[in-house]
């Protein structure tokens, strides 16, 4: 699939070919302006592509949109529950939306608000409530559909650290029986929840595996992080140094060259960290100039 916005010289998804099974849980990384959002949107029948297609369960997306329509649920990057509604009447709404009944709808928007435990909540204003609780009416919102497919665009960016873990938890429920397509800038939470990764760079799919077919493409196993620049250079005797976070050194290595640099490095003063390869570490390989495209 390729995708090139009007007037725009450079394609946002350059000759994309993927194929998955439809369960559990697709992730989604990549830089800022990697393609992700624009393949989302394709996928879901939000933006047309400009050449190539795409079948989710055997569906042309294309082809035959209002089909796919019924399967899946989105919640696009930015998206919000419209804030002079309740919780409740927001799942309801959404329900009614799409074709549900009434008392079938009114039915399952108690059922799935119950089982998120929003309590007195489903009945404010969703303006008063926080940013998690809003994230989390979304996903009520969703949970509540047929939708076999679902796509989650980052839906944690913004929320602390115990917002994300909650939503990690609804998140679980929704994977049970579902198909779920995230895209995120947190490398923990791709870690968390992915059961495959891809990974987008300038619209190009450059990796794409389970974490651990991942691993296998870096020939170390252990990662030391410099917190610092040090003043003279480290001196591998094994091992990759990869630019990191705030362009910080990242040296890729084995088990005992990382111990051993780390100890040249506590007496030196100068402070790391020391970890088996992680997804974050697999990024900095895969992007040489670092970062990870956080906000
Ligand atoms: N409507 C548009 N018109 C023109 N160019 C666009 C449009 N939407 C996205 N782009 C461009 O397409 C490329 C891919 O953007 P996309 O939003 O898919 O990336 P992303 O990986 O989701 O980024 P982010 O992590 O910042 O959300 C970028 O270069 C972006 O500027």
């Amino acid at each position: 699939m390729t995708k090139i916005y009007a007037g725009s010289p450079v394609p946002a998804l350059n000759s994309v070919s993927f194929t998955l099974p439809a369960r559990g849980v697709f992730v989604l990384i990549g830089r800022n302006g990697s393609g992700k959002t624009t393949l989302v949107r394709i996928l879901a029948t939000n933006l047309e592509a400009t050449s190539g297609t795409a079948t989710l369960n055997g569906i042309d997306v294309m082809s035959e949109p209002d089909q796919i329509r019924e399967r899946i649920a989105i919640v696009p990057q930015e998206a919000r529950p419209v804030p002079w509604m309740t919780p409740l009447q927001s799942v309801l709404s959404y329900l009614l939306w799409r074709g549900l009944g009434y008392g079938e709808a009114k039915q399952k928007a108690g059922e799935v608000l119950e089982k998120l435990k929003f309590g007195r909540k489903a009945r404010v204003l969703n303006r008063t409530l926080s940013g998690g609780m809003k994230r989390k009416v979304l996903m009520a919102m969703i949970l509540a559909t047929e939708a076999d497919v679902i796509f989650l665009d980052e839906p944690t960016t913004g929320l602390d650290p115990l917002a994300r873990r909650e939503f990690w938890e609804v998140l679980q429920e929704v994977r049970k029986d579902r198909f779920v397509v995230l895209t995120t800038h947190y490398m923990e939470e791709a870690e968390q929840l992915a059961d495959t990764i891809g990974v987008l760079e300038e619209g190009k799919l450059i990796a794409l595996g389970t974490l651990d077919e991942l691993r296998k493409r870096l020939r170390y196993n252990y990662s030391v992080k410099l917190l610092s620049i040090p003043e003279a250079p480290v001196i591998l005797t094994e091992g990759e140094m990869v630019k990191g976070n705030h362009d910080l050194p990242v040296i890729l290595t084995t088990e005992g060259e990382a111990f051993r640099i780390a100890q040249e490095l506590s007496r030196e003063g100068i402070k790391f960290t020391i970890n088996p390869v992680g997804l974050e570490d697999i990024f900095f390989y895969l992007h040489p100039g670092g970062d990870t495209g956080g906000r």
